[in-house]
């Protein structure tokens, strides 16, 4: 979009019931208007209410609009309106906007602390014919074929009513005159026939062959590049997501757009060629009675259309009220051992009986409605058949007709029917198939802020491992108004440890994921021997400068071996075993009937949470990281296996740069350096005396936990 047409495009409009503006207002929004186009973001605003605000309020308003926008944007969705509602002092303000989002404003410092409450009104996307084509443009001869002979079995099918009167005329010849041999005059037409049918199954069969590879090909390649595109998506964007949606488009939104097109191609063009050949052909047989069809069939398939489209909605309806089901079933299924540890076995039954109950009712009715619309068309049908021999047969009557005539009109004008049938379900079906597509897209054009590659390395021999934060403020993109961070400094000492300790929720875990550049700040910069991590590759930063070993460790559902190689593919069976032992996990390893191939269930599922850790620990470890991050790697361990992790972890840390989070302080008082964490920043830093001896934020927890402890 150009500079011009965002500007033609910007406008501001008062609505009826809207109070006048004052002119300095006024004045300021169109500064504003101003400000706005020539950063691009917006396409077009309308403000609709203004009581009595400041400039300087309106200016903050339009801050948290582009936050929004910003926070939708790192949803990956772009909203085309958005409504805020902003409460400052004591007057409201209301404003919509419609939105051009620039995605690159999602890493906006964001400062404000103003209560808002947003509601961002998703705009549907878009399907892009060009992005199909990307997609068809290596099938394209395949698809071709498939065409040319999908129009071939249509054209064919034109022809056979034509040749069905023939055979009639024959028959009705031979019982008239009773002369010449029957078998002779029927085979020529027969023959022809017989052939047609023959041409016809192959060129079905032929075109059904190449489509469904077109199909499966470009439905296999959309997946692809869709998962390709959501893996390098920024982290923010799966705290927007549920995993489900996802997962979705991947499964059920590509299956739907694959059939669509499918359906479109090959019904789409055979119903059009059949319904304009056969038009032409019942007009040649005999444009009296065509006269008639042109006026009565497309009332009778137009009605057909609507209730089919009432019995479409229904069916949508019934689907939705299935996946809701379907949902309560998998939440409850995923989750069993927290529902059997709950006892909620019942109420979980309970839930789903709901459900189902629902959708039960749902399908009943329109099963009901099917019934009733396959009743009447079946009545329908047949009074045409009816109508069509009562007015062909007065035709007959006065010779404007032969029955073998009348008999290829039959059969053409149901040809059309069925035709005209189809081609108003498959607008249904392409629409579908289109939102179906426009929602993979959407996802596949998504540039993430944070790319996955690209950017300096530091040559191993020359890496220091010096981490610095340098006047960090952030907040998550989900949560724009919510400061976590606040002018944080800290400095992670080449292979020293330091930990950080502070309240729940204070932001310790945030550290982390700033250093394994997960997001990144609003404002400051986060160093690594004195580079901006922002200039570093992150793929080469994450896989082999930092080590991250968190509370809850998830494995995948593969083997030992394959779990631990997680950390370095390219690693050998001898350094899986020695990251074991490091780990101190290689005995426990040693003791399954299977050792490293034993197979560990969904997310580690069969092993306990200690040993979970460990194989953790030692994938971390294989890549022989310079960095180490323990992010209450202990915590949720009881204090045998505990004391196995710690003592696998105090060996890991030697000779390493080590981030330790920590919320039993007793684990961390070795520690070169502490840092206590509150309010979004560093409050007390130095070694555990150091610190008790201050008798400040560091002594009060640690005299808090000792007494809970006692407790
Ligand atoms: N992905 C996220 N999106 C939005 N907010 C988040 C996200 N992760 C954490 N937060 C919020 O950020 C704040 C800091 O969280 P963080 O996990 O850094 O705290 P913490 O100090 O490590 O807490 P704890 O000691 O309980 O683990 C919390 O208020 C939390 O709700």
């Amino acid at each position: 979009m150009t500079m011009s047409s965002l500007l033609r495009c910007s406008r501001f409009t008062r609505t009826a019931n809207a109070p006048i503006l004052s002119r300095p207002l006024h004045s300021h929004i169109n500064k504003t208007r101003e400000l706005w186009t020539h950063t691009r973001c917006f396409q077009q605003w309308q403000c609709l209410r203004v009581d009595g605000q400041s400039g300087s309020a309106v200016m903050r308003l339009f801050g948290h609009a582009r936050k929004a926008l910003c926070l939708s944007a790192a949803r990956g969705s772009k909203p085309s309106k958005v409504s805020l509602k902003f409460l400052i002092g004591p007057a409201a303000l209301t404003v919509t906007a419609r939105a051009f989002i620039n995605v690159a404003y999602c890493q906006e410092d964001i400062n404000n602390n103003v209560p808002v409450e947003v509601q961002a009104t998703e705009k549907t996307p878009e399907f892009h014919w060009t992005v199909l084509w990307e997609f068809v443009r290596p099938q394209i001869l395949a698809l071709l074929g498939a065409v040319i002979l999908a129009f071939g079995a249509a054209l064919l099918n034109i022809q056979i009513p034509m040749i069905l009167g023939e055979l009639v005329n024959v028959v009705a010849r031979q019982m008239r005159e009773q002369a010449g041999s029957y078998v002779r005059d029927m085979r020529g037409p027969a023959f022809k026939l017989l052939t047609l049918y023959c041409i016809q199954g192959a060129l079905t069969s032929g075109y059904i062959v190449l489509l469904s590879r077109v199909g499966e090909r470009v439905a296999a390649d959309m997946r692809k590049t869709l998962f390709a595109s959501l893996l390098r998506q920024d982290v923010a964007f799966f705290d927007a997501n549920k995993t489900g949606h996802l997962v979705n488009r991947l499964t059920a939104d590509i299956q739907e757009f694959k059939s669509s097109f499918k359906l479109v191609i090959s019904q789409g063009l055979r119903s059009s060629t059949q319904t304009v050949g056969c038009f032409v052909s019942l007009y040649m047989i005999s444009p009296k009675l065509t006269g008639l069809t042109v006026v009565v069939l497309p009332c009778l398939v137009g009605a057909g259309a609507i209730i089919g489209s009432f019995l479409r909605q229904l069916s949508r309806k019934a689907q939705e009220q299935v996946s809701k089901a379907t949902g309560v079933a998998d939440e409850a299924l995923g989750n069993v051992r927290t529902v059997r540890a709950f006892a909620m076995e019942d109420r979980e039954l309970q839930l789903y009986s709901v459900e189902v109950d629902k959708s039960c009712e749902m399908n009943e009715a329109l099963g009901s409605g099917i019934a009733v619309f396959q009743g009447l068309s079946n009545v329908v049908l047949n009074c045409i058949v009816l109508g069509t021999i009562f007015a062909g047969g007065s035709l007959m009557a006065g010779d404007e007709m032969s029955a073998g005539d009348l008999m290829s009109f039959l059969v053409a004008s149901q040809t059309v029917q069925r035709s005209l049938a189809s081609i108003s379900i498959l607008f249904g079906q392409m629409v579908r198939g289109c939102s179906a597509g426009a929602r993979v897209f959407e996802y596949m054009s998504l540039e993430p802020s944070i790319p996955l590659t690209g950017g300096g390395r530091i040559p191993t021999e020359s890496l220091i491992g010096r981490v610095d934060f340098m006047n960090i403020n952030f907040c998550y993109p989900t949560r724009p108004g919510h400061h976590i961070l606040k002018n944080l400094n800290l400095t992670l000492p080449s292979s020293k440890t330091v930990a950080i300790v502070g309240q729940s929720g204070g932001g310790k875990s945030t550290v982390a994921a700033l250093l394994e550049r997960f997001y990144d700040p609003a404002s400051g910069v986060v160093m690594l021997d004195g580079l901006d991590i922002k200039t570093l590759d992150p793929s080469w930063l994450r896989g082999k400068v930092i080590g991250f070993i968190n509370q809850e460790p998830v494995l995948f559902g593969t083997s030992v071996l394959e779990n631990i190689r997680f950390g370095k593919p390219e690693a050998s069976d001898a350094e899986v075993i020695s990251a074991a032992k490091q780990a101190n996990a290689h005995g426990f390893i040693t003791g399954f009937p299977d050792g490293y191939n034993t197979v560990v269930g969904e997310r580690g599922a069969t092993l306990s949470g200690g040993q979970k850790q460990r194989i953790a620990i030692a994938r971390a470890l294989i890549k022989n990281p310079r960095i180490l991050i323990l992010d209450e790697a202990t915590s949720a361990l009881d204090a045998e296996s505990e004391s196995v992790v710690q003592e696998a972890l105090d060996r890991a840390t030697t000779g390493r740069t080590v981030l330790i989070i920590a919320h039993r302080l007793s684990t961390i008082q070795g520690a070169d350096l502490i840092c206590v964490m509150s309010n979004g920043h560093i409050v007390e830093a130095g070694s555990h005396l150091e610190l008790l001896s201050k008798g400040g934020l560091y002594a009060e927890l640690i005299r808090r936990q000792r007494s809970e402890g006692k407790k």
